[in-house]
């Protein structure tokens, strides 16, 4: 009533904006949310899409459930309409068309969702994030850092991070012979120490000096969802570019500080010592050399600069929170799942036994190969746990649906819910067994195409996948050659996940008993 009183109490003029704007945005929302309705594609109310959006940004639900609930509300069809608050956005849910959408449509879904950001302000000017010609820039002078030769060598770093871990576990068993730890923080040091080395070519220490190591607790906050975050999310939602206006990104201000600061400190290092280290921040400096002399810049402010050191920032805060996370809670997942299947733990110790064998105690670097079983544990522990279980694509140019006549058009989003074919019954049956056979040499041919995309899929995929799984399979070859895995008392028999996180995380401590093998 007082509202009423007072909007009638406001001059005839005032009265006919606000009844015009009034009638403005209940056209618009009209027309945004029967968007899908009018184009006879089934979809998801908009009001349940806006109790999504909502739990997601209150964190009330992580987007990995939401996702999952939309996933079954579409069960029966390929495809599905959703809102993302007022935005229209597509859901894909068949696995067949995974290629035909990212691989041959690849010049319709160019882009990931991020609202670009062409100063690449707070770590926002990525790989992941970065579009159109810049990305296919940086993607091409990077992709030679994950080559074979380079992997190599890289395996000798991952190695000497390796024996460290083996130094503190021989330290903390010598009373007792067993050690209980909290499986995730050891396997997260060791992750830090590798990754630290591969990207800017310093130690971190962590495994040997964690308290100290600040590194570590500066990275683990890159992938946390934090209010920013949150509210970028919603707002791009709203509008793409309104994130922008109000500069938000992943990185907190003190992250972005700490990571500008550590990368400049290195980059200043490299230059005065000429540093002949492949590390990727030493690639990432050449390429931009290279870049001012091919196209004779005045400057690095050159707006059509490339690998400006926003850009190398960024990168390297992504390499760095990407080489913790996802490889450590891999590797944490899997250790999980062998310490309550021991005959799977019994037969991967066997076969890393005779491999080592073999080749005279070491496992080179060509020596990976061989270890079948261990490559059919780590797929399934990345198909029950995969750390990025939803991608997401931007439609760049129109896409008309193959066999329909539904076109999806520029501007509209796209999730892929990696993690729900994963899950789903109809393709990997009695998904939550743990059961490294489904990818074995006589079932792997049987994997339905698209259903299994822990590293995505289309020229997007994951440009480190070769060196996550040599990172992880490392991991997992030191610490299962050298102890047996069991549950202890503090071991809980089911993970929560952490609804706060930008990748798939076990909440709080995973704890183990390890005990010293004979
Ligand atoms: C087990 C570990 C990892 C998993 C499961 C994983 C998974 C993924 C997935 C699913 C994507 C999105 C792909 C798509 O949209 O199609 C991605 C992208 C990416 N990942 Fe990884 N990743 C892992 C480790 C790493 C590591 C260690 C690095 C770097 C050192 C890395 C760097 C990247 C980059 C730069 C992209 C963006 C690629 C682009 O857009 O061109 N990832 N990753």
């Amino acid at each position: 009533m007082e509202l009423l009183t007072s909007i009638l109490s406001l001059p005839v003029n005032s009265l006919l904006v606000f009844t015009g704007a009034a009638l403005f945005l209940w056209y618009y929302l009209q027309d945004q949310l029967s968007y899908w309705r009018k184009r006879g594609v089934p979809y998801i109310s908009p009001i349940k899409c806006f109790s999504f959006t909502m739990a997601q940004t209150l964190r009330t639900k992580s987007v990995l459930e939401t996702t999952k609930e939309m996933y079954e509300l579409l069960e029966g069809h390929s495809y599905g309409g959703i809102y993302r608050l007022f935005r229209p956005a597509v859901i894909l849910r068949d696995p067949g068309m995974v290629k035909e959408w990212l691989v041959k449509g690849f010049p319709s879904f160019h882009d990931r969702n991020s609202p670009p950001d062409k100063k690449a302000r707070n770590l926002s000017g990525n790989l992941f994030t970065l579009t159109g010609d810049r990305w296919h820039t940086v993607r091409t002078k990077l992709a030679p850092a994950f080559s074979s030769a380079k992997l190599k060598v890289m395996y000798q770093t991952l190695k000497g991070c390796a024996s460290d871990v083996n130094a503190h576990l021989q330290g903390l068993c010598s009373a007792k012979g067993e050690v209980e730890i909290d499986i995730k923080d050891l396997v997260s040091r060791y992750a830090m120490d590798v990754i630290g080395a591969c990207a800017l070519g310093i130690q971190c220490n962590a495994i040997k000096d964690p308290e100290n190591c600040q590194m570590r607790k500066a990275v683990q906050q890159i992938f946390r969802i934090n209010w920013r975050f949150s509210l970028q999310i919603l707002l791009s939602a709203i509008h793409p570019k309104l994130a922008l206006l109000f500069s938000l990104s992943r990185g907190t201000t003190e992250v972005t500080k700490f990571l500008t600061s550590v990368t400049k400190e290195a980059m200043d290092v490299k230059k005065k010592a000429g540093s002949s280290r492949k590390d990727f921040l030493q690639i990432m400096m050449s390429a931009g050399d290279t870049e001012i002399e091919k196209r004779k810049l005045k400057s690095t402010e050159d707006e059509d600069f490339v690998f400006t050191e926003n850009v190398i920032t960024s990168m390297i805060g992504l390499f760095l929170s990407a080489g913790l996370d996802p490889v450590a809670t891999t590797v944490t997942f899997c250790l999980y799942e062998l310490a309550y299947h021991p005959e799977i733990q019994d037969r991967l110790f066997q076969e890393i036994q005779t491999v080592r064998n073999e080749c005279g105690d070491e496992i080179g670097f060509e020596d990976l190969k061989k270890l079948q079983y261990l490559e059919q544990v780590v797929n399934e522990t990345l198909r029950k746990y995969p750390p990025a279980g939803v991608l997401s694509r931007k439609c760049t140019e129109s896409f008309q649906i193959p066999d329909s006549s539904v076109v999806i058009e520029k501007g509209l989003g796209l999730m892929i819910p990696a993690a729900c074919f994963h899950h789903d019954p109809k393709y990997f049956p009695d998904p939550e067994r743990f059961d490294p056979e489904r990818f074995s040499k006589e079932n792997i041919g049987n994997i339905v195409p698209g259903s299994y995309i822990p590293f995505g899929e289309g020229p997007r995929f994951c440009i480190a996948n070769r060196l996550a799984l040599m990172d992880v399979k490392t991991m997992l070859i030191t610490l299962v050659s050298d102890y047996a895995l069991h549950p202890c008392a503090r071991t809980k028999n089911h993970f929560e996940f952490d609804r706060e996180t930008f990748t798939l995380n076990p909440k709080g401590e995973v704890w183990l008993r390890l005990k010293k093998r004979n």
